[in-house]
């Protein structure tokens, strides 16, 4: 059983009217990720057992009508925590850790009858473009296994892209949702910073990450980011505001909505190809009726910048617990405590994670300080106030997500700079803590490309119509990939 003909209504519809039980449904699902993820690797472990547990007693129950999810298999990032289910955040560091309780978001999922039926691959603590620094294997792209699915919710990308489950869900601390899901041709949403809990995600960068929906359209991603959404107490920093219903309003009409397109976002470095794809969308937009205007957003260069400073310094502070005692990974034959610490940590972690702790160390020590992480903050505030400019005469912000589509596996790796600037485009949201969406838009070279949609701060809602409208009008999503079995 794969995905690509259903959705979440049709999906509901048929479990509502028995045209297939939740069992027959949850056993077809795993049939076909056995066949189809071993080429692809979006996994690092199923749970099986569980998933058909839950389904027989939705059978025996009966599933209710009114629940959108009831049966509905979902795919989760392995950063975010289940309980009683291996969580290893794709590091040999908690390579067996069973958690003792569940995120808040896989809480909401289970109290919604949903069927984790699996944990993602990953960049090793979500730190990476392209999935490849994961401890234990690579995800390959299912559109082209040569190249990489992008990252770091690489494998949730191709779970949903590949046909093997109609919703995953990511973590996004720099573009980890969105990058990924243009690589793959789905949509991939990074809420406004606060609209999800951040509680039972492993932190990475706490001022920045966010937890969002990964589908193959954009109505699924707007009821899941429902399914999900709102205040925890658990997380002081989930926002109070309330959540409307995001499937509301979807009707394709965009007629006098007012978006902005950053002449930064269309310039140099960006492959002509992908820019070519963002320049069709412009046209779509206006033949929907809406107006599209160049804009400036300055200070969006130096993104990258102050967001390797900010998020390691964060990560360098999380990532502190680590230390062979309470979590996780201890080096076998240590002499001393300070043995315990050094060798858990330096055979532990992979090199990627180590080098953002060494750089988060450094800017946060006595005498730079000043210099980079305080630097980082003001270039941070300098960005938020460009968006803020523009937010005042514009609806929305669209661009590329990416300058690229999907490099090869092995091709930036080695080179810690260029897999950065993946990045550059959807770093200066989340510094600011604005939603943004990944639409497929089209593709170069037989390779998917998606737009970005930036809303303002809490109008997911306004991102979704528009998004919406787009793809009802483009269809993109209806090409499927060459692995996953739809053509
Ligand atoms: N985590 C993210 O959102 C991805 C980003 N490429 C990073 O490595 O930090």
């Amino acid at each position: 059983m794969t995905y690509f003909d259903q959705n979440l209504t049709s999906l509901h519809a048929d479990l509502v009217n028995k045209k297939i039980s939740a069992t027959e449904l949850a056993k077809a699902t795993f049939e076909n990720m056995t066949q189809v993820d071993p080429k692809l690797g979006a996994f690092l472990n199923l749970n099986e057992e569980q998933a058909l547990q839950q389904a027989t007693a939705l059978d025996q129950n009966g599933i209710d009508a009114n629940n959108l999810f009831a049966g509905i298999p979902v795919a989760v990032k392995d950063n975010i925590v289940t309980k009683n289910l291996t969580t290893t955040a794709a590091s040999k560091m908690l390579e067996n850790f069973v958690p003792v309780y569940n995120a808040t978001v896989v809480d909401k999922l289970l109290a919604s009858n949903a069927l984790i039926v699996g944990k993602t691959n990953m960049d090793e603590f979500a730190m990476g473009g392209s999935t490849e620094t994961s401890a234990f294997h690579v995800t390959r792209n299912p559109w082209d296994i040569s190249r990489v699915p992008g990252g770091s919710s690489g494998g949730s990308a191709v779970a949903v892209a590949s046909g093997q489950v109609p919703v995953a869900f990511g973590s996004d601390t720099g573009g980890s949702i969105r990058q990924p899901s243009s690589f793959n041709g789905i949509v991939g949403m990074k809420p406004t910073y606060g609209r999800v809990s951040r509680w039972g995600l492993i932190a990475f960068g706490s001022s920045l990450d966010q937890i969002g929906p990964m589908t193959r359209t954009v109505k699924d991603n707007a009821a899941a980011l429902n399914m999900i959404a709102g205040n925890d107490v658990h997380d002081t920093t989930s926002s109070k505001q309330t959540v409307p219903d995001f499937t509301a309003g979807l009707t394709g009409d965009i007629k006098g909505m007012k978006i902005g397109l950053p002449k930064e976002y269309m310039g140099d470095g960006i492959d002509p190809k992908v820019r070519e794809v963002i320049q069709q969308a412009v046209k779509q937009f206006e033949d929907l009726g809406a107006t599209v205007e160049e804009v400036s957003l300055p200070n969006s260069r130096y993104g990258v910048a102050a967001y390797y400073i900010i998020a390691s310094s964060e990560a360098s502070s999380n990532l502190q617990r680590f230390d062979g005692i309470r979590y996780g990974f201890r080096a076998d034959d240590v002499k001393n405590l300070e043995d315990v610490y050094v060798r858990s940590r330096s055979e532990g972690f992979g090199d990627e994670v180590k080098r953002r702790i060494m750089l988060g160390t450094f800017s946060l020590s006595a005498g730079y300080y000043d210099a980079y992480f305080h630097k980082a903050g003001q270039v941070r505030t300098m960005i938020i106030n460009d968006f803020n400019k523009v937010f005042e005469d514009y609806d929305l912000i669209m661009g590329p997500v990416a300058p690229t589509p999907a490099f090869k596996l092995g091709d930036e790796l080695s080179d810690p700079i260029t897999m950065y600037m993946n990045d550059v485009l959807t770093i200066p949201v989340n510094l600011a803590g604005l939603p943004g969406m990944s639409v497929p838009a089209g593709f170069a070279d037989g390779l998917p490309v998606g737009l970005q949609l930036i809303g303002k701060a809490f109008d997911e809602s306004t991102m979704y119509q528009a998004g919406y409208a787009f793809e009802q009008a483009t269809q993109v999503y209806k090409q499927t990939p060459k692995v996953g079995g739809a053509n």
